[in-house]
């Protein structure tokens, strides 16, 4: 049997008395999309940094591919190997591109990195073509782009690593609907080609429902629900995850009933 991409064990991580990731477990098979929703505040940006390493946990274990994460050390070699596992792509990828740097130049760093020696050119272009940006695009920098296209150029950037995983924190929120649904179709043709597993940190279940085959729903820290997202979004069996099913803006939506059924959990 293939490695599962992506393993959490019994994460925890507490801030002060605040448990904001409290025994949370769950399996990311290769190719496969896992979504991990919850309101605000319950613990799915920690979950992720922790994954991806920018966070520490007090206790538990990532996997990747199954062997254990390392947490630090190896110096730039290791930092290097921990990236080829796991890639982030957050909301404003406007704050992690380099203003002064084109976008064909970014993948060429990127490459150059971690593939030292070779000739990038065909990979370049292979990375602009898989993410649909031009040599137009190639050739501009970040402030000339859309929120959409900067955002291809995050996912480029991550793809040139050609990790196992790939983390997208609220990664489509700051788009507008049209250009969100255009970065999911393209997200969900990446995944084909490409067999790379995706971690999807979100609040909106239209997202969900949309880009992912597995769901995890957490609430204070802990994980709540778990299972098929279609099974989950249609037949919830926990009360929280009614409440965010039915708190989706939709026709007869009342949100004073939704204030009051969130009061009485
Ligand atoms: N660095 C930190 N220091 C102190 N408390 C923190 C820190 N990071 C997160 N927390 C707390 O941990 C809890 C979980 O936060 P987290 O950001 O993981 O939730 P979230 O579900 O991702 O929310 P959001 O969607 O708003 O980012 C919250 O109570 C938050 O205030």
């Amino acid at each position: 049997m293939p490695d599962n991409a992506l393993e959490a064990v019994g994460l925890h991580r507490a801030f002060g008395s605040v448990p904001a990731v409290d025994d949370v477990s769950f399996v990311l098979p290769e190719g496969g999309s896992l979504g991990i929703v919850g309101e605000s505040g319950s613990g799915k940006t920690t979950t992720a940094r922790i994954v991806v390493g920018l966070e520490r946990a007090d206790a538990g274990e990532v996997r990747v591919r199954g062997r254990a994460r390392a947490t630090g050390g190896g110096g730039r070699a290791g930092r290097l190997a921990r990236a080829r596992e796991v890639q982030m792509v957050f909301q404003d990828p406007y704050l992690s591109l380099d203003p002064r740097t084109s976008v064909e130049q970014v993948l060429r760093e990127t490459l150059r990195l971690h593939f030292p020696g070779t000739d990038h050119d065909r990979r370049v272009r292979e990375l602009l073509d898989q993410v649909g940006l031009g040599t137009r695009a190639a050739d501009a920098r970040p402030r000339q782009l859309s929120g959409g296209q900067r955002q291809r150029v995050a996912i480029a950037r991550a793809l040139a690593v050609e990790p196992a995983v790939l983390v997208l924190d609220e990664a489509v929120a700051a788009l507008d609907v049209s250009v969100q649904a255009q970065i999911l179709n393209l997200l969900a043709d990446i995944r084909e080609q490409t067999r790379i597993g995706y971690l999807f940190i979100t609040h909106d279940l239209g997202v969900v429902r949309r880009v992912t085959d597995d769901v995890i729903v957490m609430r204070r820290g802990r994980v709540v629900e778990a299972g098929r997202t279609s099974e989950v979004l249609a037949a919830p069996g926990h009360p929280y995850t009614r409440l965010l099913l039915e708190s989706v803006p939709r026709p007869g939506w009342d949100p004073a009933a939704i204030a009051a059924a969130r009061r009485a959990l």
